[in-house]
């Protein structure tokens, strides 16, 4: 059963729809990343599965249960990381680490909320309102880890991270991961996402533009760059490439069918090509071409 389930989500401010007709699901144990975009609908959508905001449509349910009807109940199962981290300013972090046990109905472990203050260097006498932007937020992130959440979603967690404190938190959510935790990561950090999710949702103007699976994204699509002074744009569109990009003496364009047709018709032009290349994708390109690549077009 899946841990997160979207069903045709809406959201509209006013007459603006923020997420439109939204769907997707995530499975336990999943590390799975959102994307897309300033302003696609991340933050929009992850309000709506917590319940802060209301939707017009669709339904809504986390850990097998429906939100909001169970929210409560779910929320305590939840662990979650705002992208904007607001706790009471007067409060001292130890304080906000007990309440949230306290929310919890849980004790705690003395030894482990020692072992977080100690891995995010986190002076745990300190009012929250004096804190810097990375610290309250590594405040935020072991107030969602110290409960041992069964699913943990967070919006930007590592904005304001040093490498250090990056590198531990990815760590610890490797490790709870492995003991059967879901993650939810929205991130405009696609290297991170590359390096630690298994599927990737991109979503553009708060509709889905597509789910990735990441084990095989590296594999289907290529990166092809043609230099020559005559370059067949029609024979390109012909063989199925997308995304062309135009230079003088240059294009550059994606490619996902198979490497001896490419050939094959390359080798069959008469024009003067000088040089062709062939690179593997990393997320990185494939999201920047999804960022940049017009509606409509094939990705
Ligand atoms: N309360 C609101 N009232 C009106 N418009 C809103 C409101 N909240 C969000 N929006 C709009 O909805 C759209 C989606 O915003 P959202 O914050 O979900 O985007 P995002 O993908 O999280 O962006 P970013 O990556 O920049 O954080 C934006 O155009 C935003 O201006």
């Amino acid at each position: 059963m899946p841990v997160i389930e979207l069903s045709h989500i809406s959201k509209r401010f006013g007459k603006f729809v923020a997420v439109n007709d939204l769907s997707f699901s995530v499975e336990q144990g999943e590390f799975f990343g959102f994307i897309g975009p300033n302003g696609a609908g991340k933050s929009t959508t992850m309000n709506m599965m917590l319940n802060f905001i209301k939707r017009n449509g669709g339904e809504i349910s986390l850990l097998g249960k429906s939100v909001p009807q169970h929210d409560l109940d779910v929320k305590k199962r939840i662990g979650y990381v705002p992208s904007d981290v607001r706790f009471y300013p007067q409060l001292r972090v130890q304080d906000l680490i007990r309440y949230t046990l306290d929310f919890h109905h849980m004790e705690g472990d003395q030894a482990e909320i020692d072992r977080y203050c100690e891995l995010f260097q986190i002076d745990r006498k300190k009012k929250f309102g004096d804190l810097s932007l990375g610290n309250k937020k590594k405040v935020a992130l072991v107030c969602a880890l110290i409960h041992h959440p069964e699913l943990i979603i967070m919006d930007e967690p590592t904005n304001g991270l040093d490498p250090l404190m990056h590198a531990r938190l990815f760590r610890v959510l490797k490790d709870k991961q492995e003991q059967g935790a879901t993650i939810f990561l929205s991130s405009h950090n696609l290297k991170e996402v590359e390096d630690y999710c298994s599927k990737v949702a991109f979503i553009r103007s708060g509709q889905l533009v597509g789910v990735e699976d990441l084990s095989q994204v590296n594999k289907k699509m290529k990166i092809v760059t043609l230099k020559g002074s005559k370059l067949p744009f029609d024979k390109m569109k012909a063989i199925g490439a997308t995304c062309i990009k135009k230079e003088e003496q240059e294009a550059r364009f994606l490619y996902e069918g198979g490497l001896a047709q490419l050939f094959s018709t390359l080798s069959n032009l008469s024009t003067d090509l000088e040089d062709v290349t062939v690179a593997n994708r990393d997320l990185e390109e494939q999201f920047m071409s999804m960022y940049e690549c017009q509606e409509g077009e094939r990705l």
